[in-house]
Order: structure tokens, then C-alpha cells, then sequence
């Protein structure tokens, strides 16, 4: 029988997570953001999907017992390199213990949803490839490598369009699935802006999951001027 991907998802320390979202929340709120995106997404695999391994790749201590709490495996990096070292790190694991497949998905993803990952996960035939679902910015919220190091990892700007050329270069297929949820990660101050227009413009039918994180981002927001607590830090 086919031995079901890895399910890999890297975290970087809470207190340096989510920088680019500096200019809406001050460090400590960022952290306590990171942490609770990080905790919902071990929440999803583990309830939702507990057929599957859950590997959490990680330089923090206090990430490691979240992530074991949650039923997850660690693999710990001495220094957080980046998300491409990491997934890199990630590979070599699996292939270690005998995955064939891994799918990465980073930890800060607004909406999971059970029939989205499903769908991808459908797409993994055991032949070699990659499975890619593209950010809204370009990036990459979630890659399926068969075998875990199909390619080399290009996370950053436009690692979509990276990695689709990764797999070219490799000569293995690459199957790209256009899911509307796992497009979101919350990155920006204009990912912000999305989460508040989605649920303005939903109102009450708005998902549980995307309500529950936009009460979070407004309970954590500074109503101070930027400049006011910019100077304290
Ligand atoms: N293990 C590990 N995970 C990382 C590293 N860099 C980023 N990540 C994780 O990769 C996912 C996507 O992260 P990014 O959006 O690039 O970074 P971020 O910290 O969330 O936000 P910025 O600081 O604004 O770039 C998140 O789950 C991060 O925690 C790293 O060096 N090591
Ligand atoms: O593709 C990427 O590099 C990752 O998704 C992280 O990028 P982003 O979080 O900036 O979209």
C-alpha cells in the first residue's frame, strides 16, 4: 500500500514571526498572532486529518512542545535558516524514515479547509512530481514533492512560478491546484485589509475559522498612531 505524504510544516520563533505585519501590531501581538495561526494549524491536522504523520520543523523549544502536544513529530534546526532550508531539512527527514511524498504548508494559512487539503492530497499518485497550490501573491502555501526532494526548495517572492520551474528543470510533472482558502496566508497589512473585506462582505456566513481570526487580528490591533509605539520599542 502507498505510505500516506508527510505532512511538514515549518515554524519559525513566534518573536520573530510576522514582521511584515510591523506596521499594524507591535512585536509582543505579532508573536502572540504567529503563535495562535500556529496553534490553529496543529489544531486542523491533527483533528481533521490524523491519518497522516505531522512533522513541525522548528528552532524553537517552545514551538517543539506545542507541535508534540499537538501529536506531531519535531525535527529541531539549531538556527531557523529559512523556509527553503528548513523544507530542505524536512526532506532529508522523510526520506529518512521512509516517506515517499512530503507536503508543506506553512503555519499561517487564514482558512484550512478539510476538502481542499483532501483534494490535493487525492492528486499524490506515488509517481514523481510536484503538486503546488499558489499563494495569492505568488508564493507557495502548499507543495507536495514526490520524492520529498523533487527539486530544490526556491521558497520566497514568486516561488510559485520557482518551483513550476524547479520541476521543469528535474523533467518531473508539476500539477498546479487553484484552491480559493489555502491561497490565503496572512502575510501583509493588505492580507489584514482581505480578512476585514471577507467579512464585511459575508456578514453572518462568514466561516467559523475566518471569523474567529479576524475577531483575533482586531482584538490584537493598536488603535495608537504607529509612531506612537514604534518610539517605545
Ligand atoms: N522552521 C522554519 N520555518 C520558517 C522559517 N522561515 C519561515 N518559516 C515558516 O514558514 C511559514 C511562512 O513564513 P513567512 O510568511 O515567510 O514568514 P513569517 O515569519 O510568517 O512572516 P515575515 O516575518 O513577515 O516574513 C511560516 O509557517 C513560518 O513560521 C525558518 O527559517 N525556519
Ligand atoms: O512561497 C513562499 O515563499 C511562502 O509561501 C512564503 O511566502 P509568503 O508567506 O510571502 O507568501
Amino acid at each position: 500500500m502507498l505510505k500516506k505524504p508527510l505532512i511538514v510544516i515549518p515554524v519559525k520563533g513566534f518573536n520573530k514571526a510576522k514582521t511584515r505585519l510591523g506596521g499594524r501590531f507591535p512585536p509582543l501581538r505579532r508573536a502572540t498572532l504567529a503563535r495562535r495561526l500556529c496553534e490553529r494549524t496543529l489544531r486542523f491536522f491533527h483533528r481533521y486529518l490524523p491519518e497522516y504523520d505531522l512533522l513541525v520543523v522548528t528552532s524553537s523549544s517552545v514551538i517543539a512542545d506545542l507541535a508534540k502536544r499537538h501529536g506531531a513529530q519535531v525535527l529541531q534546526e539549531a538556527v531557523a535558516e529559512g523556509l527553503s532550508a528548513a523544507a530542505e531539512r524536512a526532506a532529508k527527514w522523510s526520506q529518512m524514515h521512509g516517506y515517499e511524498a512530503q507536503l508543506l504548508i506553512p503555519a499561517d494559512i487564514a482558512h484550512l479547509d478539510e476538502t481542499e487539503v483532501r483534494s490535493l492530497l487525492a492528486i499524490y499518485s506515488g509517481s514523481p512530481g510536484v503538486v503546488l497550490c499558489p499563494a495569492d501573491d505568488g508564493g507557495t502555501n502548499a507543495l507536495l514533492t514526490s520524492p520529498p526532494d523533487a527539486i530544490p526548495f526556491r521558497f520566497g517572492k514568486r516561488s510559485a512560478s520557482a518551483h513550476k520551474e524547479a520541476a521543469s528543470q528535474q523533467g518531473i510533472p508539476c500539477q498546479t491546484i487553484e484552491l480559493t482558502h489555502l491561497r490565503f496566508d496572512l502575510d501583509t497589512p493588505e492580507d489584514l485589509d482581505t480578512l476585514d473585506s471577507i467579512v464585511q462582505q459575508h456578514g453572518g456566513d462568514t466561516p467559523r475559522e475566518l471569523k474567529r481570526l479576524w475577531k483575533l487580528c482586531s482584538a490584537l490591533h493598536v488603535t495608537t498612531p504607529r509612531s506612537a509605539w514604534m518610539t517605545t520599542q
